[in-house]
């Protein structure tokens, strides 16, 4: 196939909008898409298009993802379209990559490995600041290692974390005040330099400040990295802003692609204010688009969305979506007694699914959080329904686990090399890009989504992309007591009621 057919081909399937995304190849472009609008569709043509044309050098041409797993994805839809030789990352393992490479040209001493067990040094820096009562918990260790951590992306010094912290009304992790807070960030980053041990966050710091200081650095990266892709853009930190504008060359030729709706990270410094003021950092942009044709969901699904996101203080930071299938079956609300009488009946629906022939590959169960998932499990063990179990980590990585033993004598890895159908349970977190033809979000009582009351514009986007995952149907549940010993009554979640 010559050159040009080849590019023709590469956007056949595309809608108008896409097509005019995937053409616009150089200098600034944003595009803002909806859930189910087709972005990895739009962003791997565009790419290759691009690649196919001769426009852009496959090897100068970089895609950054938000996890491996997306990263892994968009290698595969590229080779799909005949290229192989883009680089296709995580902002994290580009930066560990690229800093390898610029130090032995630009730094004297050698070089700084990662250290990932930088945790170690939690406990001893707490104890600096506070006198212990009892061990730290596992829990309260993460929970500290996480507050660093938003801090660190955040790009907080620990001199004025302590009024942040308080202005955002961050949690106390191990019942530290903030000020304390502060204190454990200093004796932290102070025992790690001491050590000379390098967490991924120095990483991007130490890159950060090399192409800051280096214009010899930044030229090089520069001369290599001609063109940018970077994919979830509505999901990152300040700190990895600051490292994607120093990437950025002089002729401008990034594209951004998100869905501000979609930003489920906030928590952890995420922020969609990047992908908002886009148009400003960049001005004058190539183009600016918008994907708001959801393909993937019916028209009641929707709706329901739409009403979800119309609730917010903020709806106008939100695009409305798009229907392009029909009405199909409406979202159904349902209300059980017990959370084990809720999980019967999921099990029992997710049971007459397949026997009327739906593959438990197009099902899946979404909870807002982990624990929610064991009693759906054990009615699922009951019934001999195979199943896989998804979440993500703080990062947004995802971890997969499978059902163990469901026929005798077939054990979990045997049951992925046979490729048995299962169904799908999962975080709401850990679906983010996924879809599945019957989706079930279970557990939807008012204080689990939203998961308290403190963050509730992120927790009705969690509930949005938990709605958006659905092709044909979805089943929001909740269950009025925990079970038939607690008196306690539960509310349906606001967002099923208009709220
Ligand atoms: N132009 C199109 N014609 C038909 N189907 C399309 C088109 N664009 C996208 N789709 C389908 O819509 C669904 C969503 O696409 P994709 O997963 O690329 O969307 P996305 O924008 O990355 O979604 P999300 O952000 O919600 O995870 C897929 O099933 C895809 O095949």
């Amino acid at each position: 196939m010559s050159g040009l057919k080849r590019a023709e081909a590469i956007l056949d399937g595309l809608d108008e909008f896409q097509r005019k995304a995937a053409t616009q190849i150089s200098g600034p472009v944003r595009i803002l898409a909806v859930a189910g609008a087709g972005k990895t569709r739009t962003i791997t043509r565009r790419i290759a298009y691009a690649c196919a044309i001769g426009a852009w050098q496959e090897d100068l041409t970089y895609a950054v993802t938000f996890s491996r797993k997306a990263a892994q994805e968009m290698r595969e839809r590229l080779r799909g379209l005949g290229v192989t030789r883009v680089h296709v990352s995580t902002i994290h393992s580009l930066a560990l990559q690229q800093l390898r490479e610029l130090w032995t040209e630009f730094v004297e001493e050698p070089f700084p490995d990662l250290d990932t067990k930088t945790s170690r040094f939690i406990v001893p820096s707490v104890e600096e600041v506070v006198k212990l009562q009892s061990e730290l918990t596992k829990r309260e260790i993460n929970d500290i290692r996480a507050e660093i951590d938003w801090s660190v992306v955040s790009l907080l010094t620990p001199e004025v974390y302590e009024t942040i912290a308080a202005q955002e009304n961050r949690p106390h992790p191990a019942g530290l005040s903030y000020a304390q807070m502060a204190q454990v960030i200093r004796a932290f980053e102070r025992r790690k330099a001491h050590q000379r041990a390098f967490d991924f966050n120095d990483i991007l710091l130490l890159l950060i400040h090399l192409l800051s200081v280096s214009e010899e650095a930044r030229q090089t990266v520069h001369r290599s990295m001609r063109w940018i892709t970077v994919d979830e853009y509505q999901d990152i930190s300040p700190l990895q802003h600051r490292l994607i504008s120093l990437w950025v060359a002089p002729e401008h030729n990034i594209c951004v692609v998100g869905d501000p709706a979609q930003t489920i990270y906030s928590f952890n410094g995420a922020t969609s204010y990047y992908l908002r003021h886009f148009g400003e950092e960049f001005a004058p942009l190539s183009a600016d688009l918008r994907l708001d044709t959801d393909y993937r969901s019916t028209g009641s699904i929707i709706s329901y969305a739409n009403r979800v996101l119309s609730h917010s203080e903020h709806p106008d930071l939100y695009v409305t979506l798009k229907a392009n299938k029909g009405a199909g079956a409406k979202v159904l609300m349902k209300t059980y007694a017990t959370e084990k009488r809720e999980a019967q009946e999921v099990a029992a629906s997710i049971q007459a699914l397949a026997q009327k022939g739906v593959s438990l590959d197009d099902i899946a169960v979404l909870s807002r959080i982990n624990a929610q998932l064991p009693v759906i499990q054990q009615e699922l063990d009951e019934k001999l329904i195979a199943y896989r179990s998804r979440h993500a980590d703080r990062q947004g990585e995802t971890k997969e686990s499978f059902a163990k033993a469901i026929q005798k004598g077939v054990d979990s890895g045997a049951i992925t090399s046979l490729n048995t159908p299962m169904v799908t349970l999962t975080t709401i977190h850990a679906s983010k890009g996924l879809e599945w033809d019957y989706v079930f979000i279970i557990g939807s009582s008012d204080g689990m989504i939203p998961f308290g009351t403190e963050n509730i514009e992120e927790e009705r986007r969690l509930f949005y992309v938990a709605l958006t995952r659905g092709k044909k149907n979805v089943e929001i549940s909740y269950s009025r007591t925990k079970d038939e010993y607690s008196t306690y009554q539960r509310e349906p979640s606001r967002f099923t009621q208009g709220g």
